[in-house]
């Protein structure tokens, strides 16, 4: 079973103490049953020393076996789901942008819940199953020791009732592993829900429309896997429970038959098959969260291994470099494949040279490929064909992250973090204060120890609070993607004729992208792009606005 292989590498040497001690504790319960049944048998008013000592024993160590097997059991499994969640943002961190675009973020966001709480849920009961797996096999080493035919008519029955569960076992599985997948629809059907709240809330045919045909499609083939697939395992604890029924039946009445059995063996049967049936239940009714925890570790294997497939080196190998030369994109481009194989996009082959210093503003119509080009200059994108160059340096696998370690970057969907990540906070202390008041945000936030009071600002406010960021980190290469087009004409301005010229003098390559045409001769070259291609790069001569 997956979730016991994930455990066994999670810690061998935990589990295989878990295990020993479990079987000691299995040990302990059946052989506290065995000495009750002896008890009830020669019942007397002077039971010897022996059996009450031996009683006494037998119940402290079962006490402090199962305590000790739960702690064991319950420390290996909290650490296995810290490792998983641990594990599976740091590959997400690794991938390629290109592969988690695809992917989508309801995916991840799916296995980084739901997977995950699906089997903190069956690590934590796991424990408890142990227990009483042990104890099963205790009672069933008593039986045998009691009577090897009994023994072996009663295993018997039990093969043969877990190899018929086997199908319909099968079966649920299949059913969970297709609810799990309607589960990957839904979580992007609860983003649309949340994040389209305002759009669905004025429109009512829209909002109809949504629930009726998405929602509520997704929601009820969701709901009829579960249904079939729990069903189903609801079933075979029921059948679990006739078959143990059954076979307590078969020692009573059919078995003293044709073999010879003391009223002792009998009793002794049937009360340790009564006490099973506590551990029994316990096991088949946890059933249903073993296997939805088993769909969801091959779910996420699955995820993992096309993370790592897609795995890039994220170590920076040098610190970078403050004084550049030259950063050169050569016959670069990139390609996005469309849902139909013919319908795709494809940027370039693009040939550009920066230097430090320079203030470019990429121009051009929606959909011409200029927030594609920030990704493929700032090294989020690979390069399908071509080659970048920084100075003499080409930007390959083992460079990339270096690379992007010269780049502060504010996208147009950009996301704001409510604290200053990576940044020496006391340090930059007097900065921030400077930068708070130039951007006019003194009277919005507070910053305290690198926290944000708030980041519940309007969306210029908060692009203004992400242009703050964007100074202290200090790097050689500045990328705007549209950073004043949600500002209002004074900060515009400010952004245009202050803001950039500064960043300029002191020495940084400033790239935005733009279609505040009134500030076009604050850049010293404009590249318009054209359905992909550069179609024109030109650089201005007479400059109006001054620093
Ligand atoms: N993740 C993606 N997957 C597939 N196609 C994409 C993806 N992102 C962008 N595209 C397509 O690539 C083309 C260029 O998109 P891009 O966002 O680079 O243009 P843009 O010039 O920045 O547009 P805008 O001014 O509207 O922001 C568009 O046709 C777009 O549909």
């Amino acid at each position: 079973m997956n979730l016991i292989k994930f455990l066994f590498r999670s810690s061998f040497q935990l589990m295989i103490a878990a295990l020993a001690i479990g079987f000691l504790s299995g040990s302990s319960s059946a052989g506290l049953i065995a000495l009750i049944s002896y008890a009830v048998a020669h019942f007397s008013k002077n039971l010897p020393l022996s059996l009450i000592l031996g009683f006494a024993g037998l119940a402290l160590s079962a006490l402090l076996t199962s305590w000790l097997v739960r702690v064991i059991l319950i420390k290996l499994s909290q650490e296995a789901v810290f490792q998983l969640q641990m594990n599976l943002s740091r590959q997400i961190l690794a991938s390629e942008l290109t592969y988690l675009e695809k992917t989508g973020s309801s995916q991840l966001l799916a296995a980084l819940t739901d997977d995950i709480q699906a089997i903190a849920d069956a690590v934590y009961i796991l424990p408890f199953l142990c227990i009483n797996l042990a104890i099963i096999t205790g009672c069933f080493a008593y039986i045998a020791w009691l009577s090897w035919q009994v023994f072996l008519i009663v295993s018997s029955l039990s093969f043969l009732t877990i190899f018929a569960f086997r199908f319909l076992l099968r079966r649920g599985r299949k059913l969970l592993t297709l609810a799990r997948e309607d589960r990957d629809y839904l979580f992007q059907d609860f983003r649309t829900l949340t994040e389209g709240i305002k759009e669905l809330k004025l429109h009512e045919q829209k909002r109809q429309d949504f629930l009726q045909e998405d929602l509520q499609i997704n929601a009820s083939r969701f709901r009829h896997h579960s249904t079939e697939g729990l069903s189903l395992l609801a079933f075979t604890d029921s059948v679990g429970k006739f078959v143990f029924f059954f076979a307590i039946g078969l020692v009573l009445f059919i078995i003293p038959k044709f073999i010879v059995l003391s009223p002792l063996a009998l009793s002794s049967y049937v009360l340790t098959y009564t006490y099973l049936l506590g551990p029994f239940e316990n096991i088949v009714n946890k059933l249903p969260i073993i296997t939805k925890a088993d769909v969801a570790l091959q779910k996420l294997k699955m995820l993992g291994l096309s993370l790592s497939s897609h795995a890039e080196q994220l170590k920076p190998t040098q610190n970078y470099h403050l004084s550049w030369q030259q950063l050169k994109l050569q016959n670069v481009t990139h390609i996005y494949l469309g849902e139909i194989e013919d319908i795709h996009f494809t940027l370039g082959p693009i040939n550009l040279e920066f230097k430090p210093g320079e203030i470019v503003f990429i121009i051009g119509g929606n959909g011409s490929g200029k927030s594609t080009l920030a990704k493929l200059i700032t090294g989020l994108y690979t390069p399908e064909c071509g080659e970048i160059w920084l100075d003499k340096i080409i930007i390959d696998a083992s460079q990339r992250e270096w690379y992007r370690q010269h780049f502060s970057v504010i996208f147009s969907d950009f996301y704001l973090f409510n604290r200053l990540l990576g940044l020496d906070a006391e340090k930059l202390n007097e900065q921030t204060q400077y930068y708070l008041k130039l951007l006019k945000l003194e009277h919005k936030i507070t910053i305290n120890q690198g926290r944000f009071s708030t980041t519940s600002l309007s969306q210029g406010q908060r692009k203004r609070l992400a242009l703050l960021t964007a100074y202290l980190e200090d790097r050689p290469i500045y990328l705007f993607d549209e950073w004043a087009a949600d500002q209002d004409p004074s900060f515009k301005n400010i952004f245009y004729t202050e803001f950039l010229p500064q960043l300029k003098a002191q020495g940084k390559l400033i790239l935005a992208i733009t279609h505040d045409d009134h500030y076009f001769s604050v850049a010293d070259r404009i590249i318009k792009l054209n359905s992909g291609q550069i179609e024109s790069d030109q650089q201005i001569v007479n400059k109006i606005a001054k620093a």
